[in-house]
């Protein structure tokens, strides 16, 4: 069934010259790194469907009163019917249910066939009811119409961690949680302090030097451990994962950490250890039944102690850096910057808040987007052709990524199709009416970006992988700029975007410049685990130039 909305689009669209909301938010900036301005074609108005993009002026609420349709109740929302006292929780039951966390991106196309663009999901046990938006023109109708401090349905575990057992550190008088995990006023405080050194224009520019160094370092490695058939080992992922982890560790703590040959006990081995296994448990204690909420699990109990130490190992680097700024009486780095900015504990915070969420989705984002160019010779030689055009044989600089973009298309549309984050959400801290339909203050609305970058109605062809979409337009193709954000949008979009962008774009354009890729085996179906990835071992043939 489709919901109403979309049956009562049409009368919208065909009105001419008028807005149909009392809101007028149309033309309203697009957030700071967002690329919006580049989509303007074929679809009209975003905000409100019609298609006269050059009619923004006037605003005549009759209109909207003329046609609006009544707003139906949270209770007409289409989906699976809860069970009494099983809910809906009994579905994710394995061999029973039929619904697979590990395959959500499968449980979503098909929830979006059955119930239409708005999906409920209630009685989720020990959770908020959720609403699933499969609708581009909604997500961005919602994303614009977000009070100041949106909230994120966030990792209760983290939660846990962060506002009770380490409440002294996290909540002290100054209210010093970070932005992961936390909400309102405090991480809106928080979130002030960092994004204007974090997202300032050229904070990450800065690193493009060091951070080619350790896309260098990753290749050498890389080249050694390939086996006898020039293939990368089964474990490969776990070889992206530490050059993102050294390569945040730059970023973060200003610091080479050593990840590719740090010795046992150092203190970067420490870290990379509690990395791991905040990453082995997270997924644990979010997705299965929570008992740690009753009792001190042991998984739970080696989740916290993972924390305490990428914790303590992050004070002491910040504690560092805060001696060179007062030695040398002026900021180098990011880290610098922030101790000067906003003091040593905010910059602590949030060089643990980057550990937790930056390394697993750029890591994951470069395993997959290398096992796509490897299916792909074509896409390959354009990108060496443009990489060495412009690098010309000498190293790289900051700016040159901007010289490349077919480079930079290439990971918009790996992201578009297979997007690590698959979906991004709100909980709603008000009453909001989506599709048509009144959802209550406190549900959590999922936007499916991988649902709604997939989908024909949002991109021409969207079953090919065209990176040409994201720099020329054709006349008649469909490009809906809020169906694919990767890195999300508005107040609370991705802290590390800039980061995390200069370090995939560096060591993909280091990779296609010594390599050529080839894959020769099954194809590798996605899972979510809890990103988005190639489920197996990426054995790339890797063959050099
Ligand atoms: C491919 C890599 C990455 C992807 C796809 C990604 C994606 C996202 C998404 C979807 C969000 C939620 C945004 C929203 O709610 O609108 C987010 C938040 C966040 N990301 Fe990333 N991210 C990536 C890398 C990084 C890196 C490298 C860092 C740190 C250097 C980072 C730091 C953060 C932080 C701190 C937040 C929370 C912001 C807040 O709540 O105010 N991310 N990211």
């Amino acid at each position: 069934m489709r919901n109403r909305m979309n049956i009562i689009k049409w009368p919208l669209r065909n009105l001419p010259a008028r807005h149909f909301s009392t809101t007028a938010r149309c033309g309203q900036a697009a957030e700071p790194g967002i690329d919006i301005g580049s989509n303007k074609v074929g679809l009209g108005c975003p905000i409100h469907g019609h298609r006269a993009r050059s009619t923004h002026a006037a605003i005549d609420t009759s209109v909207f009163e003329n046609v609006a349709p009544s707003v139906k109740s949270w209770e007409e929302v289409p989906g699976p019917k809860p069970l009494p006292l099983l809910g809906n929780t009994w579905r994710f039951i394995p061999y029973i249910g039929g619904y697979s966390v590990e395959h959500v991106d499968k449980v979503c196309l098909s929830l979006r066939e059955q119930y239409g663009n708005c999906v409920k999901m209630a009685g989720l046990l020990g959770r908020p009811d959720m609403l699933f938006v499969f609708d581009a023109w909604e997500v961005e109708r919602v994303f614009r119409g977000e009070d100041v401090a949106p909230h994120r349905p966030s990792m209760p575990s983290l939660n846990y961690y962060k506002h009770t057992l380490r409440r002294d550190f996290f909540g002290a008088e100054d209210n010093c949680a970070g932005v992961i995990a936390v909400h309102g006023e405090a991480w809106s405080a928080f979130r002030t302090k960092v994004s204007k050194v974090a997202l300032s224009a050229g904070a990450a520019a800065e690193y493009t030097v060091p951070v080619a160094q350790v896309a260098d370092a990753f290749v050498n490695r890389i080249r050694k451990i390939r086996n006898e058939k020039q293939e990368t080992p089964d474990d490969f992922l776990n070889e992206v994962h530490k050059w993102s982890l050294e390569s945040l560790g730059l970023v973060a703590l200003d610091t080479r950490l050593g990840c590719f040959e740090a010795s046992e006990g150092s203190e970067s081995q420490r870290l990379i250890d509690a990395v791991n296994t905040f990453f082995l448990c997270v997924g644990e204690l979010e997705l299965r039944a929570p008992w740690w909420r009753i009792y001190p699990t042991a998984m739970f109990k080696r989740y916290v102690a993972a924390l305490d130490t990428i914790l303590s190992v992050t004070l002491n680097h910040v504690e560092r850096a805060l001696e060179e700024t007062r030695k040398a009486n002026s900021s180098k780095s990011l880290l610098q910057d922030l101790v000067a900015a906003a003091g040593a504990r905010v910059a602590a915070v949030a060089a643990l808040d980057m550990f937790l969420v930056g390394i697993d989705t750029t890591s994951n984002a470069v395993a997959s987007t290398l096992y796509q160019l490897s299916l792909r010779p074509n896409v390959q030689e354009k990108l060496y052709k443009e990489i060495t055009g412009v690098l010309q044989g000498r190293p790289m600089k900051p700016g040159d990524v901007n010289q490349m973009p077919y480079l930079r298309a290439c990971i918009k549309e790996v992201l578009r199709m297979y997007p690590v984050v698959i979906g991004n959400g709100r909980q709603l801290t008000k009453d909001t009416v989506i599709c048509g339909y009144n959802i209550p203050k406190g549900t959590q609305v999922i936007f499916q970006h991988y649902v709604m970058g997939n989908t024909e109605e949002y991109f021409t062809k969207a079953s090919e992988f065209c990176p040409e979409r994201w720099i020329q337009r054709t006349a008649g193709q469909n490009h809906h700029p809020f169906a694919s954000l990767p890195f999300g949008f508005g107040k609370r979009m991705c802290l590390g975007r800039r980061f995390a962008e200069l370090e995939i774009h560096t060591v993909i354009c280091k990779m296609v410049q010594a390599f050529k890729m080839e894959y020769h085996h099954q194809p590798l179906e996605y899972h979510v685990h809890p990103m988005y990835t190639p489920n197996g071992p990426i054995r790339l043939k890797l063959i050099e130039r």
